[in-house]
């Protein structure tokens, strides 16, 4: 397997692929070092064409975004032919499956998971993106249940902020809004709550608001803004999704009001957390780990972790502050390396 990919040999052990994401393949690997699984998704150059901008989009942002209900993005390689990243691992699968699977979330377990989307989605937004493909799809399930936003490969980070237009129109056509469908500029803010919007209702009706088969219909239902409400969601829940989906980007609920929204804080009563829970200092044992293995001191192997190039030593700090996250020993697996 590894002779296919020699640029991981002896850094990732491959194993199956475990799913594709459009022009990505995505293969489970264990990153040597730590034995930690990695999801690493593998494109080849050729094949993507004119979707390779859409590479440098992805990677330049998930370099830049580091949250708790976001996918860690731990290490990027670029060969002639292909682009790797090493992601983490997201073992429950999509979102999307596990509505189906219930049919659809009763309004407290629908609340939890909409808290992490309201979290990711706040974060990315203060850091100046807008992802605009917001969908069940693109939101992961980690081992302990945790939702994880993936695929920013559409995402914006408009030149001089968010309250700058973008005029692409993108994403997928049932969650996106009725003023990125009709052509005219928009906020990305705005045009991702909508989609939040679509996606709260998915998550408690179990089938989308606005649905047709062919798209100049889709396009017309949700320009109206009708949609059908379903006697099991409650008076809160409607308000909610009624205030998320307005045609009028302007009466929008915003995502600072979302985040204090009392349909949010209901059994809670603290409002969304959205900061990330990674510090910015680095982790001691991580760093020190780090240094014996590679028969460096502390200070230089600070130095070097500090220059985040999202390589294997960057991989490699991250995985073990996965493992001391987790509770499990910050050690590495492999005898010291000789030193060169
Ligand atoms: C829109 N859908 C079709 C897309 C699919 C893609 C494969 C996914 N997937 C599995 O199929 N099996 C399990 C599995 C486990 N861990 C994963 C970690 C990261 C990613 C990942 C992350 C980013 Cl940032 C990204 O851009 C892409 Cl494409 C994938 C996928 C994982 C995964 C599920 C969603």
């Amino acid at each position: 397997m590894s002779s296919q990919y020699p640029e991981l040999k002896g850094f990732y052990h491959l194993r199956e692929t475990i799913g594709s994401g459009g022009f990505a393949k995505v293969k489970l690997a264990y990153h040597a070092l730590t034995g930690e699984k990695v999801a690493i998704k593998i494109m080849d150059k050729r094949a993507l064409g004119d979707d390779l901008p859409r590479v440098k989009t992805e990677i330049a942002a998930m370099k830049e975004l580091c949250h708790q209900h976001i996918c860690k993005l731990y290490q990027v390689l670029e060969t002639e032919t292909r682009f790797y990243m090493v992601l983490e691992y997201c073992p429950e699968g999509e979102l999307f499956d596990y509505i189906v699977s219930k049919d659809r979330l009763d309004e407290a377990e629908a609340r939890i998971f909409f808290r992490q989307i309201v979290s990711a989605v706040a974060y990315i937004h203060i850091k100046g993106y807008a992802h605009r493909d917001l969908k069940p799809e693109n939101l992961l399930l980690d081992e302990d249940q945790n939702l994880k936003l993936i695929d920013f490969g559409l995402c914006a980070k408009p030149k001089g902020g968010m309250e700058n237009h973008l005029f692409t129109c993108c994403g997928s056509p049932a969650y996106a809004a009725p003023e990125l469908i009709s052509g005219k500029q928009y906020l990305g803010a705005e045009a991702d709550l909508w989609s939040m919007g679509v996606l709260l209702y998915a998550l408690l009706c179990g089938y989308l608001p606005f649905d047709d088969e062919k798209i100049p219909s889709l396009y017309r239902k949700i320009q109206s803004g009708k949609y059908e409400v379903p006697d099991w969601l409650t008076p809160e829940s409607s308000i909610l999704i009624a205030q998320m989906l307005q045609v009028d980007p302007k009466r929008r609920i915003s995502i600072q009001q979302l985040i204090n929204h009392p349909w949010l804080r209901k059994g809670f009563n603290i409002p969304c957390e959205f900061e990330s829970k990674y510090k910015m200092t680095l982790d001691e044992d991580c760093l020190t780990e780090l240094a014996v293995h590679y028969g460096q001191k502390r200070r230089e192997m600070e130095t070097k972790v500090s220059e985040w190039n999202y390589d294997y030593l960057t991989a490699s700090y991250f995985l073990l502050l996965e493992k001391k996250m987790k509770g499990r020993p910050v050690r590495l697996l492999q005898k010291p390396t000789a030193t060169d």
